[in-house]
């Protein structure tokens, strides 16, 4: 990827930069990506992440607080084709994901806590574009999120561009 720093680097230049606590797993195909967050939370019910998928991407991260939650999975094979699709560089679950095998083959990055065989409620609720909390980080929509190996971080909309390294 052009123009990809890694995590550490910047940790190291913006020691202000929200570090998520290292409770993600890795599912995607995808490593490194990042991109400007679009922001969801939901609560075991996940047609507003099926929505957002279907929309245009433009590259950007789609970051879904699901409270954490261990009772189901927010996105699945199909979910992720759509992002693929839709030209999104990631999606982050503060939750769980399903049909890990699939994703894994998936050019798009998804972080989750765990992977999950049940599937999710339909009811179609949520709140889209609002501040998210969890996992140490505050996630505001338009900030940018960086993720490779080594974990996945926030750097605020106004630390952007990035310092000379
Ligand atoms: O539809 C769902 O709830 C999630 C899923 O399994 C998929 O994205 O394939």
């Amino acid at each position: 990827m052009p123009d990809f720093t890694p995590t550490t680097d910047l940790s190291d230049a913006w020691p202000q930069a929200q570090v998520a606590a290292p409770v993600f797993r890795d599912f995607g195909g995808r490593v490194r990506f990042q991109g400007e967050a679009v922001t969801l939370r939901v609560s075991d019910n996940n047609p507003l992440v099926r929505q957002t998928l279907q929309t245009p991407g433009e590259g950007r991260v789609l970051v879904v607080d699901g409270g954490g939650s261990l009772n189901c999975a927010l996105l699945g094979g199909n979910l992720g084709i759509f992002g693929v699709e839709n030209g999104w560089a990631g999606v982050i679950v503060h939750g769980c994901v399903r049909d890990t095998a699939e994703l894994r083959g998936l050019d798009l990055g998804i972080r989750a806590l765990a992977a999950h065989p049940r599937r999710s409620g339909k009811r179609e609720e949520g709140e889209r574009d609002v501040p998210l909390t969890f996992a140490g980080v505050t996630v505001r929509p338009g900030d940018r999120v960086v993720a490779d190996e080594d974990g996945w971080l926030v750097l605020g909309a106004d630390l952007v561009p990035e310092p000379k390294l």
